[in-house]
């Protein structure tokens, strides 16, 4: 999958260029990231990338020519990875507070993208005739406000190349499938046997792997009504997850 981040700030993507999944989904050659800066898109001496606001207020404001230059460039070369040059198939995305709230469900399908075009913004806002011009889809983390753009565009990227196919190896279905599934994950233990005067659930050491599968979802369900009860009536358990509720609603009568 490509990507191409528009930012003013190109070294911070060395945080998921250089480490872990991501990184090894780069070095495997699964994953191309390029840093398109629109500074090297200006014509003046100053490299201007910002300006006063039309109207007044506070701070500066991105202007669009130097990002629309960048973008058509981040264009070009998608094309040259291969993408299919259109909104369904490589899109222009912006990350801003008044974008559609990121899901895993949409991450999801996300990943089937040929590749996507990441536009960072910074200062107070982007002018609003590159957007109107460029942006197929406007993407938030949520209702909070970063200082920029470049964050949220390494949120997106990381949760979509963790959705590739054989990115995560053979485990990532099952901790993968319980959220895509709509509940929270279950607890996780390992080595050694105690801490802080704290044992392992004994139905982890049993090696019944059955008991384990339904202990670990009567986890995510407790879990998941206590802590997120919209995330619980939204849930619609599988054929398997119902049995295990039938048992779970059975044992609790008792
Ligand atoms: N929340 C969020 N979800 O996606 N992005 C954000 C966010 O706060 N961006 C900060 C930001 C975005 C655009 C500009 Cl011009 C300046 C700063």
């Amino acid at each position: 999958m490509y990507f191409a981040v528009i930012s003013i700030f190109p070294e911070m993507f060395a945080t998921i260029r250089d480490f872990g999944i991501t990184g090894r989904a780069i070095t495997q050659e699964q994953v191309t990231i390029e840093c398109l800066n629109p500074r090297d898109y200006t014509t003046d001496n100053y490299r201007r990338i910002d300006e006063r606001p039309y109207g007044g207020g506070p701070g500066m404001v991105m202007m669009a020519e130097p990002l629309s230059k960048a973008i058509d460039d981040a264009r070009l070369r998608a094309s040259q990875h291969g993408c299919r040059m259109d909104a369904a198939h490589c899109p222009v995305i912006y990350m801003s507070p008044q974008g559609q709230t990121l899901s895993e469900n949409s991450v999801v399908s996300m990943a089937d993208y040929d590749g996507m075009i990441i536009l960072c913004g910074r200062y107070e806002g982007i002018d609003e005739r590159l957007l109107a011009q460029y942006v197929d889809m406007e993407v938030s983390l949520g209702d909070y406000v970063l200082t920029g753009g470049e964050l949220p565009a390494m949120v997106l990227m990381d949760s979509v190349i963790r959705r590739l196919p054989d990115i995560m190896g053979d485990d990532k279905s099952a901790e993968q499938d319980s959220f895509v599934d709509g509940l929270l994950d279950c607890p996780h233990y390992t080595k050694p046997h105690e801490f802080a005067g704290m044992a392992v659930p004994e139905v982890l050491l049993s090696g019944h792997h059955a008991n384990i599968a339904e202990w670990r979802f009567s986890q995510q369900v407790e879990r998941t009504q206590t802590r997120r009860p919209d995330l619980w009536q939204a849930f619609s358990p599988s054929v398997q997850q119902a049995k295990w509720l039938k048992a779970l609603a059975k044992a609790t009568k008792k």
